[in-house]
């Protein structure tokens, strides 16, 4: 048998060591990966973007850093974000003060925190989208779950897979610590599973809990002022599975193509370390930059086999990092305003969830072009891109092809 979608010249290397006839006990499927249902869940603890630097300076007792606090002002104005939502709250924060310091330590009760919560709202995510789905929980095979709160040991995936009720022989694979552009892989890796294992259902989670890097403002650490301005806790999960059984159910996207790529040039763009004092991110002020000047090269050629003139051509599905990064990347590619706008939607209503917000974008890409009455799940195109990005630099994409909104199930 032919190996499948392997890059022309391995394909070449390879073909002759696998000999036609050799039978697989396990058969792959016939089609593409397609996505089956998706769902989402947030604490319901709510913070408006207009008041959240009175908090921040009051709770971390920082309001003796006047200037400091105007400049978070500006940042949270930029930001493009009108709430996010968090597990900790007041009370929480008060009983932890060392969370609420620049840096003392206080990785146990973050990680008490992250290794609670983490599944939970996972859990939540899962069951909305098991119940669009449809079907019954035993018939997910698999589980492929990204988080960068927190780590542990059995993985936040045997937790998850535990409050949900999964049979005890789903199969595992967790991805701790990958940042932002997890989102796409957890769909790589859902895709690649679904494929290579005919009758496979995957259910891929991204589950995030700001209570790993909150902390107190600190002059000499501006990008970390920035994240504070720009993270909000969230967890989406979708259902992947090849060859959708007609009738029983109904398919949204199907996925062609996984790629990733490190930009040149870009160490220490975006990178985060464990500390005793819990997670702390450093962000240079050109990642809008470094993902700006790599993207078009990074996807001309999927753009032009799938046939598309312009980048306008086709919907995008982008992990909304920051407003500098979709306002940069559409001038690059000289998109129309409202390409980006699920993007932009769900910087406003969450904040960047990291793993879980690319996610969440394309559930959204999905409700608009319900709203709107579009042809396709692509708000109208029948090709997009799922993009993710995080550290090393990495940039992870995945090709979609959006199938027609009446075969489709209603908004989550
Ligand atoms: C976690 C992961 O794996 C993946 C991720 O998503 S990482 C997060 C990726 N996001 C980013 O990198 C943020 C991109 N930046 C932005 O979206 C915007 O620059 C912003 C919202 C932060 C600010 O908005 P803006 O319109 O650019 O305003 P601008 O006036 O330039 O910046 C506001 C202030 O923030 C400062 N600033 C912006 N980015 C900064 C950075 N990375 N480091 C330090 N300072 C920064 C500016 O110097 C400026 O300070 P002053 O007001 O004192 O001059």
């Amino acid at each position: 048998m032919a190996p499948q979608a392997v890059d022309a010249a391995v394909a070449a290397e390879i073909a002759p060591a696998v000999p036609a006839s050799r039978p697989r006990l396990i058969p792959q499927a016939d089609g593409p990966a397609t996505v089956l249902a998706m769902g989402k869940a947030v604490p319901s603890n709510v913070f408006e973007q207009a008041t959240y630097p009175d908090f921040f300076f009051n709770i971390t007792n920082s309001n003796d850093k006047p200037i400091l606090k105007a400049k978070f002002q500006r940042i949270c104005d930029k930001s493009g974000i009108r709430k996010r939502h968090f597990y900790i709250d007041q009370k929480i924060l008060e009983a932890n003060p060392a969370m609420c310091t620049y840096m003392e330590p206080s990785l146990d009760c973050r990680q008490e925190i992250a290794i609670a919560q983490v599944p939970k709202l996972a859990k939540e995510a899962a069951v909305v989208a098991i119940k669009e789905w449809g079907r019954p929980k035993s018939e997910i095979t698999h589980i492929v779950m990204a988080t960068t709160s927190g780590v542990n040991m059995p993985g936040a995936e045997l937790a998850t897979a535990k409050l949900l009720g999964l049979r005890p022989n789903v199969r595992r694979v967790m991805m701790y610590q990958q940042g932002c552009f997890a989102g796409a892989t957890v769909l790589r890796v859902a895709k690649d599973l679904a494929e290579n294992n005919a009758g496979a259902r995957v259910l891929a989670i991204c589950s995030e809990v700001t209570a790993v890097t909150f902390r107190a403002p600190c002059e000499t650490h501006i990008d970390g002022l920035v994240g504070s301005a720009l993270f909000g806790d969230g967890a989406a999960a979708i259902i992947v599975g090849a060859d959708p059984r007609p009738g029983i159910e109904r398919p949204m996207y199907e996925m062609h193509w996984a790629g990733e790529m490190v930009l040149p040039d870009s160490d220490g763009a975006i990178d985060g370390h464990l500390t005793e004092a819990g997670l702390v991110f450093h962000l240079l002020k050109d990642v809008p930059g470094l993902i700006t000047k790599n993207i078009d090269g990074f996807l001309k050629d999927t753009k032009n086999l799938v046939g598309a003139s312009t980048w306008n051509d086709l919907f995008w599905a982008v992990h909304p990092g920051g407003p500098a990064i979709l306002d940069q990347v559409e001038s690059k590619l000289q998109l129309e305003k409202s390409r980006f706008q699920a993007s932009r939607d769900i910087l406003s209503d969450y904040g960047n969830m990291s793993s879980a917000s690319v996610l969440f974008v394309l559930n959204r890409v999905r409700e608009r072009s319900l709203e709107q009455n579009k042809s396709t799940l692509g708000e109208g195109k029948e090709w997009g891109f799922l993009i993710g990005f995080g550290p090393g630099l990495t940039v992870e994409t995945i090709l979609l092809r959006a199938l027609p909104t009446e075969q489709t199930a209603s908004s989550a």
